[in-house]
């Protein structure tokens, strides 16, 4: 029997506001991730690549369509619900960073793991990342990559189903953005995490399983990679 996929959506629609001034974000989605891959989405600025990695994460609802998460529909949620499955099931990694200033690289990996469900230790997070010696840093006494690589950790730790990655490159520069990328492919290979990145670098697109490109609120295309290039070979 065919795995069922970790998402899938089925003319998935979001639309701001309502009449003349109605901002139409997604225009109907159809869009298949399976289990354990890592998937990138590519597309102009106002695409709505962010609006939807919000509906697949659970940030927000879609205004019409399907939207399954391991054959569950998420649309019907209420709002506990909601937070349950983002808890539970998520781990978010912003483009910047977002730690907390006055905590060390641990202390912010502990906030999450003392609300988790199943989370594994914070020192094994950082290890994971290659952080294992700089558990008692603070985040200004980290470069831009090294707390790149604390907020993976931390999203890492509560063993989330799925990664979401909003540009997580956007503020690197390409060697400490690669080095970054190459902690992601290392975690999807050794946990089976599925991980989606939304991103500007298209050179991303070789490390990838699946590249999704969007346009105007739809999917344009959808290229399938049977072999991902090691993180190490993307540059931009
Ligand atoms: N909360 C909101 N209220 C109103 N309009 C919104 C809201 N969020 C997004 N939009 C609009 O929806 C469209 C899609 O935005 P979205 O942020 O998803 O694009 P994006 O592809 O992620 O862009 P970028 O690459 O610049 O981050 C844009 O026209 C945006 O202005």
């Amino acid at each position: 029997m065919a795995q069922i996929p970790a998402f899938e959506t089925h003319g998935l629609t979001r639309t701001f506001g309502s009449g003349g001034t109605a901002v139409h974000a997604l225009r109907g989605v159809d869009l298949v991730v399976p289990e354990g891959e890592i998937a990138v989405l590519l597309g102009p600025s106002g695409s709505g690549k962010s609006t939807l990695l919000n509906l697949l994460g659970g940030l927000d609802r879609p205004s019409g369509g399907r939207l399954d998460f391991f054959g569950r529909d998420l649309a019907g949620l209420d709002d506990r619900a909601l937070t349950r499955y983002r808890r539970d099931n998520i781990g978010f990694v912003f483009q910047f960073y977002n730690l907390m200033p006055s905590l060390t690289a641990l202390e912010n990996i502990r906030l999450v793991t003392e609300i988790a469900k199943d989370p594994i230790p914070p020192e094994e997070a950082l290890q994971k990342v290659g952080l294992g010696d700089r558990t008692h840093h603070f985040p200004a006494q980290l470069s831009g990559g090294e707390q790149q690589r604390v907020a993976i950790a931390r999203a890492i730790a509560k063993q989330p189903r799925v990664l979401f990655c909003d540009e997580p490159t956007g503020a690197l520069d390409s060697r400490t953005g690669t080095a970054v990328l190459g902690v992601l492919q290392r975690i999807n290979r050794e946990t089976g995490t599925t991980i989606l990145i939304v991103t500007h670098a298209a050179a991303t697109a070789a490390m990838a399983h699946r590249v999704i490109h969007f346009g105007d609120g739809t999917i344009r295309r959808v290229e399938v990679n049977p072999a991902p290039a090691p993180a190490e070979e993307v540059v931009w």
